[in-house]
């Protein structure tokens, strides 16, 4: 271990602690955390590790631009051909230049304006309809949260919209899908480039290996051939239609051949930023929808308490909008609490040190794995009271009528690398919610198996697979 490093459980040799993980390493590194504190260290192979899981130190750590690093794990930088590039893995100069660009345009052509507005209404109607073809009958909602989601964001991006059961859309779900859920088993050859080798010369052999290799290749080239599109058909002076054109003009202004705009290596993080876009947007926001759905079936009388508080504000006769937000914080409750409940994303993306760094009182080398425990900081006793409890009503004043922040509620993370899409997560979440139960009543499927909150342990916390019953409450 290196001088002054944080206290750990003691690991093997070659694997370290990996083995030590569990099916839910967030669970696994709360039990640690008793025993060695807050700050405590691991060894995964040859990565020096620190896990935070306390808000407060995480805050405090990626608040510093030394925290803003990521691993660089060999596959995630065959991703991107060879080094990093785009936002989620990207590092440094071209990760600064990439997402400083994408928060702006994308600002611009709907995070946090109206017209997020628009674009998610078209998305809502479909949905609508879609439920309503299923009134009564016992059916699974995650796929269908997927396309919506996804749409919208297609829509920003590329300015096109498919129907939801476009087979197109569909298959690209399904590729975007398995990258976020795949098992564990997978990424451990992240920590051992050897075996990464190893399985990319046997990629026959490893089916799943051969499978997501294509799926990445696939993804690649139907994002590359709508760049191909934009760029046949852009015009310099005309107003930009969607994010790839704003894109196209910042490449042509590009003049600094460093730049990470500049023609080629311009191109190359266009791709990549695009399919980090999908990968982080589209999956996120349509498993926090699920568990949505799914805590408030379990939990009638807080879906009852959301009916009404939208019946009171919109009423029934219209869509419900942005400018209904700051009327509404029984919406904003349940939405935070279901954030915190499913604390959807436990370990946040893992980031690294850039430098050796003198952290309070510890010194962390250069390099070393730093990983987030967001699922602690939103489930921790030592915060909440019965964190294992789903309570909209914790982010209420005691007169219910204001909402109440907590500065443990860190779904996004926090800092430099704080979410990207936030803003717009958050509007979408809003708008479908509140469109959707204003609408509908869930409930569980009368003749099925008894409702969990069990779920499968990813990157992404994904509720095992379910069936749901809705009922219309706007007869028409
Ligand atoms: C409920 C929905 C969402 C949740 C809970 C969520 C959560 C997160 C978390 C925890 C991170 C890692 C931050 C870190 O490394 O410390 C992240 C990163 C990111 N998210 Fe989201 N996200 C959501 C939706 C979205 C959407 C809609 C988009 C885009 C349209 C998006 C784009 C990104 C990007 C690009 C990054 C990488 C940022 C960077 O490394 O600089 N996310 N998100």
């Amino acid at each position: 271990k290196p001088p002054n490093f944080p206290a750990g459980p003691a690991g093997l040799p070659i694997i370290g602690n990996l083995h030590q993980l569990g099916s839910e390493p967030h669970k696994t590194f709360m039990k640690m955390r008793e025993q060695y504190g807050d700050i405590f260290s691991l060894k995964f192979a040859s990565y020096n590790v620190i896990v935070l899981n306390n808000y407060k130190d995480i805050k405090d750590a990626f608040a510093e631009n030394a925290f803003s690093g990521r691993a660089d794990f060999k596959p995630l930088k065959d991703r991107s051909g060879g080094m990093p590039r785009g936002l989620i893995f990207n590092v440094e100069r071209s990760w600064t230049e990439q997402r400083r660009f994408a928060l702006k345009s994308l600002r611009d052509f709907g995070f946090g304006k109206k017209s997020v507005e628009t674009i998610v209404y078209d998305e809502i109607t479909e949905l609508i309809d879609n439920f309503r073809k299923t009134i009564g009958k016992p059916m699974q909602t995650q796929n269908k949260f997927n396309a919506a989601v996804l749409n919208a964001l297609w829509t920003m991006v590329t300015g096109n919209r498919y129907s939801h059961d476009d087979p197109m859309l569909q298959d690209l779900i399904k590729r975007l899908t398995s990258s976020v859920t795949q098992s564990r088993a997978a990424s451990v050859v992240l920590f051992f480039p050897w075996l990464y080798q190893l399985r990319n010369k046997l990629t026959m052999v490893f089916a799943y290996a051969k499978e997501r290799q294509e799926s990445i290749a696939k993804n690649m080239n139907f994002v590359k051939g709508t760049v191909e599109d934009h760029q046949s058909t852009f015009q310099k002076d005309a107003a930009p239609r969607d994010f790839i054109d704003v894109y196209l003009a910042e490449m042509e202004k590009t003049s600094d051949t460093t730049s990470s705009f500049y023609k080629e290596e311009g191109l190359k993080n266009l791709t990549v930023t695009l399919l980090d876009l999908f990968v982080a947007g589209a999956e996120t926001t349509s498993t926090t929808l699920s568990w949505e759905f799914l805590l408030l079936a379990l939990h009638a009388d807080k879906q009852e308490k959301l009916h009404e508080e939208i019946k009171r504000v919109v009423g029934l006769s219209r869509l419900p909008s942005l400018n209904d937000r700051p009327s509404m914080p029984y919406t904003e409750a349940v939405i935070n609490e279901v954030m915190r409940f499913s604390a959807m994303v436990p370990l946040a993306v893992f980031h690294s040190a850039l430098e050796d760094v003198t952290f309070k009182g510890y010194q962390i080398p250069k390099g070393t794995l730093v990983i987030p425990n967001l699922f602690c900081t939103m489930h921790d006793p030592k915060v909440w009271t019965d964190p294992e409890t789903f309570r909209p009503e914790r982010f209420l004043s005691e007169d219910e009528k204001t909402l109440v922040k907590n500065e443990a509620l860190i779904p996004f993370s926090t800092g430099k690398r704080i979410c990207l899409g936030m803003t717009l997560a958050q509007d979408e979440l809003f708008l479908f919610t509140s469109s959707l139960f204003q609408r509908f009543k869930v409930g569980p499927d009368p003749n099925g198996e008894k409702l969990t909150v069990d779920y499968h342990a990813a990157s992404v916390l994904v509720p095992k697979p379910h069936n749901l019953v809705l009922y219309d409450r706007i007869e028409e």
